[in-house]
């Protein structure tokens, strides 16, 4: 995607509609505007991170609480991590998957939803994050670093306190919920 498209998308993706959110998410959405994009001749680091909404069969998302010590620590987040040199970004979150819940997950089952592009400043970085969406996995995912998880309604997700980067995505996210599995699409 053009650059000039991606600013322009993540300006739109920073939208909710009106009430959506709790007041400590207002104030967040508000300075991931501010920062989205950067500013005109500042320079960052690029970090691609990709991430998961594990969707179940009673219709809810997935969320893993950030651990004590880490940074953004407290906040819930869609499961996932870094990608690494070498590896695509769905090897990258089937690794991530394993690592942090001991779940399978098969490549194909990893459906491209969304992403958040965030810039911040002070970090010198900015995160680019890739939001799949996937419906099957084998086992049941447990939090092996220690991380706090929990299975959220989708009139429950303005509730929990996320990273600026999760802003946008939860419209998105509640509507894959409200949508369903698609068809599988037979070419
Ligand atoms: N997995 C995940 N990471 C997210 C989300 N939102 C968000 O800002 N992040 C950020 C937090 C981390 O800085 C980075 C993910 O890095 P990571 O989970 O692989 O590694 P980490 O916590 O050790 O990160 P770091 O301390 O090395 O920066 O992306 C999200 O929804 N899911």
């Amino acid at each position: 995607m053009h650059l000039t498209n991606l600013r322009h998308f993540t300006v739109l993706c920073a939208r909710q509609p009106a009430g959506f959110q709790h007041k400590s998410m207002k104030a967040q959405a508000r300075s991931n505007r501010q920062y989205a994009g950067g500013k005109k001749g500042e320079r960052f680091k690029l970090v691609l991170v990709v991430a998961a909404a594990l969707l179940d069969d009673q219709g809810k998302v997935l969320l893993a609480q950030r651990p004590a010590g880490k940074k953004l620590a407290g906040l819930w987040e869609f499961p996932g991590g870094k990608v690494e040199d070498g590896e695509t970004p769905e090897q990258a979150l089937a690794r991530e998957l394993k690592e942090e819940l001991n779940i399978e997950v098969e490549l194909r089952h990893l459906k491209p939803l969304t992403f958040a592009s965030v810039a911040y400043p002070d970090q010198g970085y900015t995160l680019l994050m890739p939001l799949y969406v996937c419906w099957h996995w084998s086992g049941s995912p447990q939090g092996l670093e220690g991380q706090q998880l929990s299975w959220v309604a989708s009139s429950e997700l303005p509730s929990y306190e996320m990273p600026p980067a999760d802003l946008p995505l939860v419209v998105p996210v509640q509507q894959a919920m409200a949508a369903g599995e698609p068809a599988e699409v037979l070419l």
